[in-house]
């Protein structure tokens, strides 16, 4: 079987993963197609190396780590263990629209609450949130919620703070989905009251996704943690409300440690990082002479049409293994280089948000009235990027976009 024969049905087979009791039996299937030509790249999966109710501990490449799935909690059972709470979606940005849906559709009482007419109002009530009955401002959607989930940006959780605070009074559960406004304390002067449980659940995505997901039929990886267990049952909660707002596998953190690896991640490899290399790549390209054509092509189109998902589905082993001798050759010699140049930067910024740098400097910029316009621009300027503008053609070839 020729290897892109074997790959395609290594795709088809990954796709059609629809539970891990049917993955399990797939990857076997699976993992014979592609061995016929690529056997050291065949997909492999952990088994379980403990199962308590609810909670797995897996073996990650020699560290053992705890792992709790939705699968434990079918939505009845979730019905039932939220049966006197009401969940009170402070913000309605890209968390708060994933997240609420979500958790509306899971059958949970669920308020919002925002700005009354703001841009998030008016997104509410697109998304079919009913002023007076599930859409309020913000405090009397505090008032009226038992579980109060902080979705307002990170800067808006600290101006906000002294209006909301009286409103979570004993009993009540604050939720978070960042470690930020409790970690950065000395500067966000969120302390949340003694007689609360305080707990977080961050997916690791964006909120659009944790919809789109959700949707399918699938759920996104988060981090959940416990900062304050008054009840006895945060942590009990925290996993139930990750799988109630979208969540496949939900694997435990700190506040710490979620608030540094999220800043770090976001700053690195998952934005800031990714942005840097491609302009970089991009310009060395144009500057020695290539069209905007080719340079865009062998540095994003090619990345995100046709490498970057196969890293994704099987490891980079295995998208190494589907390219040329030529450029492997080339790649793992390159490797070290990269490796040293981005980890100096990497400490650097590691550093900078761990000293608190980073969150001060968001605070600043994103507090400001006119943060939505700021940004806009920067947008735009990106936006008319020499790379962007080449990609917009580019990606106007596609099939999709070009029927004729
Ligand atoms: N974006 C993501 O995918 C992820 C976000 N997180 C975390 O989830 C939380 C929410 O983030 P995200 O969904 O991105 O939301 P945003 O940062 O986009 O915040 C949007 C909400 O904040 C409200 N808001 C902004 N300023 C104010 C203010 N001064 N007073 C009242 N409301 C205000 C907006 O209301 P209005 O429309 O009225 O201005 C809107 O509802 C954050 O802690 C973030 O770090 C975690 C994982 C991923
Ligand atoms: C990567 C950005 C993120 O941390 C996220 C989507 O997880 C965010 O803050 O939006
Ligand atoms: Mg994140
Ligand atoms: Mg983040």
């Amino acid at each position: 079987m020729s290897f892109r024969n074997s790959s395609r049905m290594a795709m088809k087979a990954l796709r059609t993963i629809g539970s891990r009791r049917l993955a399990t039996r797939n990857i076997s299937v699976m993992s014979r197609n592609v061995a016929a030509s690529t056997t050291r790249f065949a997909p492999r999966m952990t088994a379980p190396m403990v199962q308590t109710r609810g909670m797995r501990v897996m073996d990650f490449a020699g560290t053992k780590e705890n792992v709790w799935e939705r699968n434990d909690w079918p939505r009845e059972k979730l019905v039932d263990y939220f049966k006197n709470d009401t969940l009170a979606i402070i913000g309605y940005g890209s968390q708060g629209h994933g997240q609420g849906l979500n958790a509306r559709d899971q059958g949970l009482n669920v308020v919002v609450g925002v700005r009354k007419d703001g841009a998030s109002w008016k997104q509410a009530i697109e998304d079919g949130w009913v002023p007076g009955k599930t859409l309020f401002p913000v405090e009397e959607a505090i008032s009226k919620g038992t579980i109060i989930m902080n979705l307002l940006s990170d800067a808006a959780q600290t101006e906000t703070w002294p209006q909301i605070a009286p409103h979570i009074t004993k009993g009540k559960t604050l939720y978070f989905s960042h470690g930020f406004s409790v970690i950065f304390k000395d500067q966000t002067k969120i302390q949340p009251p003694k007689d609360v449980d305080v707990i977080l659940v961050a997916p690791k995505g964006s909120g659009r996704t944790v919809r789109t997901l959700f949707k399918e039929g699938r759920g996104i990886n988060s981090s959940f943690a416990v900062y304050q267990d008054v009840t006895g049952k945060a942590q009990e909660k925290a996993i139930g409300l990750a799988v109630a707002v979208g969540s496949g596998f939900i694997y435990q953190t700190t506040f710490k440690k979620e608030v540094v690896s999220d800043l770090v991640g976001e700053r690195g490899c998952l934005m800031g990082g990714i942005n840097g290399l491609f302009l970089a790549q991009y310009q060395v390209l144009r500057e020695r002479g290539h069209s905007p054509a080719e340079a865009f092509n062998e540095t994003v189109e090619e990345a995100t049409q046709s490498l970057y998902p196969l890293i994704g589905k099987y490891g980079l082993d295995y998208m190494f293994a589907a390219c040329s001798t030529t450029a492997r050759r080339g790649a793992i010699d390159w490797t070290n280089r990269f490796l040293e140049a981005n980890k100096k930067v990497l400490n650097d910024l590691y550093d900078n948000v761990e000293n608190g740098n980073e969150a001060k400097r968001s605070l600043a910029y994103n507090s400001a009235p006119n943060y939505r316009e700021l940004y806009d621009k920067e947008l735009e300027e990106i936006r008319n990027l020499e790379i962007w503008k080449a990609g917009e053609t580019v990606r106007s070839l596609r099939p999709e976009f070009n029927k004729h």
